[in-house]
């Protein structure tokens, strides 16, 4: 029989990876969700027949086999408060957080030492079983406890475990907040490619599928670097060139390696702040 899962927050990564366990066929009777937010939870009952909402946190993890915790992190620590008051023994749950910036120990202090504790770092993607979620426990964590982590997270996509805590925060650089750039760049180029005459929906469906195209291709080719494959597009005195010399002159790679390394450092902020 299927693990009851719960998700505590209804938002955008607990929906995505929600909808793709439940696309992927784990029963929507034995997926529980809360959330203070009525038509939040109302839209996701409408759309996934037997699901399980609550207004109510402690009364969603009541029967909980796995507990989600996908609120944002500055609110993590008044929602366990209450989980753990309704329950003091976490024990035969396991805990897996989504959240950036709070480390295990943290977490398990929030919830009374709690010691069957995974934290993963997936992305939204996650909404189309695409996802992509870096895991990691500690010693103290079960094999067992470990594979149903994993498991949970292949249902929306690919998984894979980093060996340090500090390695997640390079997976939210890499793979979390990765979407947000892509999406940035896609928009840069559709709006330059319309502001040159190309109609809007024409931009979007040549970007898109450029992106898509590009990202499959890369994924088919993986004994070439990114190196080579700008390489292989770029013919010498052609127009791809001058594009990818604009780039360069832009110092686009400083760029993208200063908005990563911002981007692990706001988590080691979140670290010492929540
Ligand atoms: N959005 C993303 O791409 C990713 C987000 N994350 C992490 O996922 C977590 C959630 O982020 P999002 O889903 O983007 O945020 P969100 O704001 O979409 O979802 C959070 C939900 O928690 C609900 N909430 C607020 N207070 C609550 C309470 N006391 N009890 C129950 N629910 C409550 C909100 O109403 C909201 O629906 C964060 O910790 C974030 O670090 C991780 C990877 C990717
Ligand atoms: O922006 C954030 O903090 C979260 C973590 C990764 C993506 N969204």
């Amino acid at each position: 029989m299927s693990q009851q899962i719960a998700f505590i927050g209804a938002g955008n990564m607990a929906g995505a990876i929600l909808k793709g366990l439940i696309q992927q066929g784990h029963p929507a009777q034995q997926v529980h969700v809360s959330d203070l937010d009525e038509p939040k939870l109302n839209a996701l009952a409408a759309e996934f027949t037997g699901l399980n909402t609550y207004t109510d946190n402690a009364a969603c993890i009541a029967n909980a086999d796995v507990v989600v915790l996908a609120v944002k992190p500055q609110l993590m620590a008044a929602v366990c408060e209450p989980l753990l008051a309704a329950q003091p023994s976490l024990a035969n749950k396991l805990i897996v957080s989504v959240a950036a910036g709070i480390k295990v120990a943290r977490l398990r202090e929030m919830l009374g030492n709690a010691q069957r504790v995974v934290r993963t770092m997936p992305n939204t993607p996650c909404l189309i079983g695409q996802g992509m979620t870096g895991l990691y426990a500690d010693e103290q964590v079960s094999e067992t406890d470990r594979n149903a982590a994993q498991t949970l997270m292949q249902a929306v996509g690919k998984t894979a475990w980093v060996e340090s805590e500090a390695g997640l925060n390079h997976v939210i650089a890499a793979s979390g907040s990765a979407p947000a750039y892509f999406f940035m760049f896609m928009d840069a180029m559709q709006k330059s490619v319309e502001a040159m005459g190309l109609d809007a929906v024409s931009a979007r469906q040549f970007v898109q599928q450029a992106a898509i195209g590009s990202s499959q291709l890369a994924a088919s080719q993986m004994d070439k670097s990114f190196t080579e494959l700008t390489a292989q597009v770029t013919s010498k005195g052609g127009t791809t060139a001058e594009a990818v010399a604009t780039f360069k002159d832009g110092d686009l790679a400083g760029l993208v390696d200063q908005a990563l390394r911002n981007c692990v450092a706001r988590a080691e902020q979140m670290e010492k702040q929540f």
